[in-house]
């Protein structure tokens, strides 16, 4: 379960007397997600999103993924929207943390991921990243190549705890890949954390995404190789190429992908897999003691990216060059 920061029913009364929304009913916390704390909120107006920013989100990017999810909502992209106060304010601040109330989606997350689900999550995904054209707010990915030497300098000392070489492991791909990381890609809204988690189904179709707290500028592509990280691989670690065609596919029908998109996928699947693998790691070692949070394991994304390093072809992803 994610929350950090206990609320008392005393502070959540306060808080929602600060909007139209009746009386409070219920809040719960919500036992998913990593990064921030999530409350299910039930006033007399039905359920909402209550969210207490963590440690990862900077304050001073909440009014562009607040601004993104009604820039996304406006061009018909189901996701959460702020809830505005009766003072027409939506970022607040609750028990000493930036706060929010977002709307509640309807549809579930797919604990079991089917080939379906990939065919939807492309097309989702490729709409996405054409909805966030023209938004006028621009974000920098923190968590691109340029913020993973700093992050794995944050854990170096220690990643041997979890996994002897590792560390070398680490020094070494990231050698590689700030060598040759590709720059010249289309670029845009990214959502930058599209797990299965954060994409909600209904009746076999996909109904919203939700949880834009990565969402950046940065190469389209990315976000499809960090899908592929997320969606195509089983849980004995195999890689599903069905899933990985489905999804690439359905994409391309929408916002086709470029030649040197399709040929730089490897390296970014490389890429996507070392950014989960550094954050796992940093939380794997630093989560507070007491937090009620269940770690994601870092030697996953290890795994995944012993896989992509030995990917000489696309045809491997189940994709054409063209
Ligand atoms: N707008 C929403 N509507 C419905 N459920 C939501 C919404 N936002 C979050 N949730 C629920 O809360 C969980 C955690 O949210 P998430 O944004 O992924 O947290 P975190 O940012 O901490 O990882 C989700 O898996 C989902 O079950
Ligand atoms: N998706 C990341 C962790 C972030 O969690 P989320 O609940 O915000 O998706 C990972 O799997 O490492």
């Amino acid at each position: 379960m994610a929350v950090y920061t206990e609320v008392s029913d005393e502070d959540v009364r306060a808080f929602v007397a600060q909007y139209d929304l009746g009386d409070v009913v219920s809040c719960k916390g919500i036992a998913e997600g990593v990064e921030n704390s999530n409350f299910l909120l039930v006033t007399g107006k039905g359920p909402f999103i209550l969210t207490l920013y963590e440690k990862r989100v900077d304050p001073a990017d909440l009014p562009f993924f607040l601004g993104l999810m009604d820039h996304l909502a406006a061009r018909g992209l189901t996701c959460p929207q702020p809830v505005a106060g009766t003072d027409g304010v939506a970022l607040r601040s609750l028990c000493g943390r930036p706060a929010v109330i977002v709307t509640f989606l309807k549809g579930m997350w797919p604990r079991r991921i089917l080939a379906d689900h990939c065919a939807g999550l492309g097309e989702g995904l490729a709409r996405l990243h054409l909805a966030g054209d023209g938004f006028e707010l621009t974000r920098r990915n923190a968590l691109s190549v340029a913020g993973w030497r700093p992050l794995f300098a944050a854990s170096r000392w220690r990643a041997d705890e979890v996994k002897p070489g590792l560390a070398d492991s680490l020094a070494e791909e990231l050698d590689y890949l700030e060598t040759h990381w590709p720059t010249d890609l289309p670029a845009g809204i990214i959502h930058a954390d599209l797990f299965p988690d954060n994409v909600f189904f209904s009746d076999g179709a996909l109904s919203g995404l939700i949880d834009f707290y990565f969402a950046c500028n940065d190469l389209f592509a990315y976000d499809v190789a960090i899908c592929l990280n997320a969606w195509c691989f089983e849980a004995d670690g195999s890689f599903n190429v069905t899933k990985a065609r489905l999804l690439l596919a359905s994409y391309d029908r929408v916002r086709p992908l470029s030649a040197a998109e399709r040929e730089a996928l490897p390296i970014l699947a490389r890429g996507s897999a070392i950014r989960f693998l550094l954050t796992r790691l940093y939380d794997w070692l630093n989560t507070p003691t007491g937090a009620m949070v269940k770690r994601k394991d870092p030697l996953e994304y290890l795994h995944k990216l012993r896989f992509h390093q030995q990917i000489r072809h696309i045809a491997d992803y189940g994709l054409d060059r063209s």
